[in-house]
């Protein structure tokens, strides 16, 4: 039984059952999303997204991916709106990424996978903070945005420029896609993704996922592959 879990053949993806038997819940994540099976939903909002960037307050490499923190004292940076009811509160951002172009993502699109995935994770302010939040079923909101090969310049932190022009999405229930893999997340996946450029990949792929000190492996194809859906319905916010 390995206590920490990765990537890798002895503990990645297929092994974390052992630990967190969610694995093969009713509503795990990431999935693979058909267009052509989803139904559009009239009801469904427009994402309304707020973000204050001074509430960024740093970025940490955990080990799994890179993430960047921000203050969630307040609702300076906010989801509503989409699918979701009340006030979500943006706790961090971090990607999934692969060695390669040719996979990364975490959702896929007919089979098709990106070079990389962000995750902006929100927790819903009806919860005291986002611990208790990650163990409820209406307790997360993340927006995934898919990552594709472009030479374009990269904005600064601001989480607006990091965003798609086109904010459609599709939206489903889902879960955590790193253990300890809990159902407790309203997945919104952007339908357009943003351009990162080739040295933006060397530079995540540059990263490690060993501590200092340790034999060096670098942080690559840290994604979990797609779950089944288990009966769920994939809604779009678009015709
Ligand atoms: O926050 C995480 N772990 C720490 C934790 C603290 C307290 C309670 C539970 C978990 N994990 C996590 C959060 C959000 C997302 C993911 C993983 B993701 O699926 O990679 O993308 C979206
Ligand atoms: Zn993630």
């Amino acid at each position: 039984m390995s206590h920490t879990w990765g990537y890798g053949p002895h503990d990645g993806p297929s092994t974390w059952i052992e630990s967190f038997p969610i694995a093969d819940g009713l509503r795990q994540s990431p999935i693979n999303i058909i267009p052509g099976q989803t139904s559009y939903d009239p009801s469904l909002k427009p994402l309304k997204l707020k973000y204050d960037p001074s509430n960024a307050m740093d970025i940490l490499n955990n080990g799994h991916s890179f993430q960047v923190g921000f203050l969630d004292e307040a609702d300076s940076s906010t989801l509503s709106g989409g699918p979701v009811s009340g006030t979500y509160r943006l706790k961090q951002f971090h990607f999934h990424w692969g060695a390669r172009d040719d996979r990364g993502s975490e959702h896929t699109i007919n089979g098709i996978k990106f070079p990389a995935e962000l995750h902006l994770v929100h927790w819903n302010t009806k919860y005291p903070n986002f611990g208790e939040a990650a163990s409820k079923p209406d307790g997360l909101a993340v927006v995934g945005v898919f990552l594709k090969g472009k030479q374009t310049p990269f904005a600064n932190f601001d989480c607006k420029t990091v965003l798609p022009a086109s904010l459609d999405y599709w939206t489903y229930d889902g879960s955590l896609t790193t253990p300890p893999l809990l159902e407790s997340v309203t997945w919104i996946v952007l339908k357009e993704p943003i351009s990162v450029s080739p040295a933006q990949m060397t530079k995540f792929r540059s990263l490690m996922f060993s501590g200092e000190g340790e034999a060096p492996c670098c942080m690559q194809d840290n994604f979990r592959p797609p779950q089944a859906l288990k009966g769920r319905t994939v809604r779009r916010s678009f015709k």
